[in-house]
C-alpha cells in the first residue's frame, strides 16, 4: 500500500478562489509528479485562483497536502483513460520519463499543451512519447518557484498556437518569471545557471559557515550570520535598482576586509573558473539527460 510522502515545501498551498490568470481556464490541467517543482507548480495555481475541481494530478505516493485537495474537488490518480486536458505539465525525473509517460500517449489527442518541466528532456523526445504535431514547450523551473519567487526559461515547437503558449505563460507564470527562448539549445545552459542555481546559493551559505568557524566563530553563530548574509543580500539585489556590480562595489572600501576577501575570490584561480567549470559540467549532464 504506497504511504503519503511527507511534504518538503512550505506550506503556502490555499485554495483561492476567484479572479486571477488562471481562473479561467476550462482545464482539466493534468500534473504528473507532484514532487518537490511540480508541487510548487501546483501550490502556485491554487494560489492564483485556478480551481482544484479543474486539476488532475497523477502522482503514486501524494503528499498529505496534495492529497487533502482532493477535499475541494482536486482529482487524484483517476484512469488517464477518459482525460481531455487542456494542458499537461511533466514533472517526473527524466530518468523515469521512459517507462512513466507512454502509458499517458493518449493524453495528448485533444489538443492540449504537453508541457515538460524535466531536465534535459528535448522537446524531440517529447512528440516521441505524444505523437508528432503534439504541442509542446520545454522548460526550466526552479525552486524559489515554492514562495512566487521563479525563474523559469521555456521553448515552444512549433505546434503550440498563441492561446497555447499563453497558457502555459500563466501555467508557469504562477511561481513566478518567465522568460522564452527561440533556441532549445539554450535550455541545457539555463538548466545550470538557473534550474541548478538555488543549489549553488544554498553551498554558499553553508561553505561561508564553515569558513566561519575556521576561522573561530561558534557553529551556530556562523551558521546564522551566513544565512541572514546570503538571505539578505539575495533580496537586497531583488529589491535594489543597481546591479549586482555594483552592489559589490558599495561593500569594498578601498583598503578595506572585503578587498582582501575579493582578492582571492577574483583572482585568476577564484570563483569564475570554478563556477565556469561547474556550469560547463551540469550543462554536459543536461545534454546527457536527453536520453
Ligand atoms: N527540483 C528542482 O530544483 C527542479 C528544478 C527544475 C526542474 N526540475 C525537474 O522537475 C522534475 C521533478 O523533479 P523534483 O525535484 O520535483 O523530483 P521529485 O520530488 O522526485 O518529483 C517527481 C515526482 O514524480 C513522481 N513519480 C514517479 N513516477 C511517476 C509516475 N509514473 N507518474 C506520476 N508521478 C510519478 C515521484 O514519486 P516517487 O518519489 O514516489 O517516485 C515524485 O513525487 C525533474 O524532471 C527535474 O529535472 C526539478
Ligand atoms: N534540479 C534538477 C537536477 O538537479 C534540474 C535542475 C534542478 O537535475
Amino acid at each position: 500500500m504506497p504511504q503519503p510522502k511527507s511534504d518538503p515545501k512550505p506550506k503556502t498551498r490555499a485554495a483561492a478562489a476567484g479572479a486571477g490568470p488562471l481562473a479561467g481556464l476550462k482545464g482539466p490541467i493534468v500534473l504528473v509528479g507532484a514532487g518537490k517543482m511540480g508541487g510548487a507548480l501546483l501550490d502556485g495555481w491554487l494560489r492564483l485562483g485556478l480551481d482544484p475541481r479543474k486539476i488532475v494530478v497523477l502522482e503514486p505516493h501524494p503528499s498529505a497536502d496534495v492529497a487533502a485537495q482532493a477535499i475541494a474537488g482536486l482529482r487524484l490518480n483517476p484512469d488517464p483513460a477518459g482525460l481531455k486536458p487542456e494542458a499537461v505539465v511533466l514533472a517526473v525525473k527524466p530518468q523515469t520519463a521512459p517507462e512513466a509517460l507512454p502509458p499517458l500517449a493518449p493524453l495528448a489527442g485533444h489538443g492540449g499543451v504537453m508541457i515538460s518541466i524535466m531536465a534535459g528532456r528535448t522537446l524531440g523526445f517529447l512528440t516521441q512519447v505524444f505523437g508528432p504535431g503534439t504541442a509542446a514547450v520545454r522548460a526550466m523551473p526552479n525552486t524559489p518557484a515554492a514562495i512566487g519567487r521563479g525563474m523559469t526559461v521555456a521553448v515552444a515547437n512549433a505546434a503550440v498556437t498563441a492561446a497555447g503558449r499563453t497558457l502555459a505563460q500563466n501555467l508557469l507564470g504562477a511561481t513566478g518569471k518567465v522568460d522564452w527562448v527561440a533556441e532549445e539549445d539554450l535550455i541545457d545552459a539555463v538548466t545550470a545557471v538557473s534550474g541548478s542555481g538555488p543549489a549553488y546559493v544554498f553551498l554558499l551559505a553553508e561553505s561561508l559557515a564553515r569558513a566561519g568557524v575556521a576561522a573561530g566563530l561558534p557553529p551556530d553563530l556562523a551558521r546564522k550570520i551566513a544565512r541572514e548574509t546570503v538571505a539578505g543580500a539575495g533580496e537586497l539585489l531583488y529589491r535594489s535598482p543597481l546591479d549586482a556590480a555594483t552592489l559589490r562595489k558599495n561593500v569594498t572600501s578601498p583598503g578595506g576586509t572585503t578587498a582582501a576577501a575579493l582578492d582571492v575570490l577574483m583572482a585568476a584561480d577564484g570563483l569564475d573558473p570554478l563556477l565556469e567549470k561547474a556550469i560547463a559540467a551540469a550543462t554536459k549532464r543536461s545534454r546527457e539527460l536527453a536520453g
